[in-house]
């Protein structure tokens, strides 16, 4: 479980990126902040491993306050995947997807053997690609292997800042649908940061719409905001999603369904 406690993040220049915020992500949920560029969703994210520390109010990770933790420890036990995913240029992929394990002392033959396996889960080809660099991987590749990477430490967390923002449509539908995949396997408590109101219905078991100083404009499941958006500022915001909805008959009942023909819930719970 990872809790938001009326956060509030006023960094030295003056600037408020967090006024006050609150949230509670419970365990093995997907807990989704939505917003326009600025509106303080990188820095949240980054309260939960300490590369920001809330000016006040406080982020609990279970019990525990993460300002109580050794931030060097929290980072190597929550994974963290960032859109340009981070990989290091001169390690191969395979110790790139190894870096935890090692510095945590695993021994080099059995990291290995688990960044293969990851790196299997995240749907890449280890005997082909494990020994290769960055540079010579496409960009869903990449992301992938930051995937596997954030996952090598077996965290029970993860956070995800726009981690398929890089890559094309088409392969950011793919790597949307994987983590998907993954999740049912692992059941993870993630974090997922981003601005496209798609991927946030897509991947959110709640939903945050945030404006500027991460006010939370809306909270909700997909279906919730989509049906009954808060007020004006959500509508527009979430507006090209709505209409990319439409209904089908299945089984004699009216559904609702987005563009990749998932259900998002039935005709009647629209009413209104
Ligand atoms: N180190 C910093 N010093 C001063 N201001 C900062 C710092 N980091 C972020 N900010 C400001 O805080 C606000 C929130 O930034 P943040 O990166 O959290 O937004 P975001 O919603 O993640 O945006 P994006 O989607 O563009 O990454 C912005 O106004 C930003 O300029």
């Amino acid at each position: 479980m990872i809790r938001f406690d009326h956060v509030h993040k006023r960094f030295p220049d003056g600037t408020v990126a967090v006024a006050d915020f609150s949230l509670e992500v419970p365990s093995h949920q997907v807990g989704v902040l939505l917003g326009s560029s600025g509106c303080g969703k990188t820095t949240l994210l980054r309260m939960v491993n300490r590369m920001v520390d809330p000016t006040s109010g406080a982020v609990w990770i279970d019990d525990v306050k993460a300002t109580d933790l050794d931030p060097v420890a929290l980072r190597r036990r929550i994974g963290y995947v960032m859109q340009s995913a981070g990989l290091l240029p001169h390690r191969t992929v395979a110790d790139n997807v190894a870096t935890v394990p090692l510095l945590e002392g695993a021994d080099r033959r059995t990291a290995h053997r688990r960044a293969h396996e990851l790196l299997e889960l995240v749907g890449l080809d280890a005997g082909s690609l494990a020994r290769r660099y960055p540079s010579q991987l496409s960009g869903g590749q990449r992301q992938r292997v930051g995937v596997a990477r954030a996952l090598a430490s077996d965290p029970n967390i993860l956070l995800m800042d726009e981690p398929f923002g890089a890559v094309d449509p088409v392969v950011r539908r793919d790597l949307q649908h994987e983590l998907l995949r993954i999740q049912s396997e692992l059941g993870k408590t993630i974090v997922f940061v981003t601005h496209d109101v798609d991927e946030a219905f897509l991947l959110g078991d709640e939903i945050l719409v945030l404006r500027t100083g991460a006010e939370i404009a809306q909270s909700g499941t997909a279906e919730q905001i989509m049906a009954h958006p808060a007020d004006d500022f959500v509508a527009e915001f979430i507006g090209g999603a709505r209409r990319r909805l439409h209904t089908e008959d299945r089984d004699g009942v009216l559904a609702v369904v987005d563009a990749d023909g998932r259900l998002t819930g039935y005709a009647e719970d629209w009413a209104g």
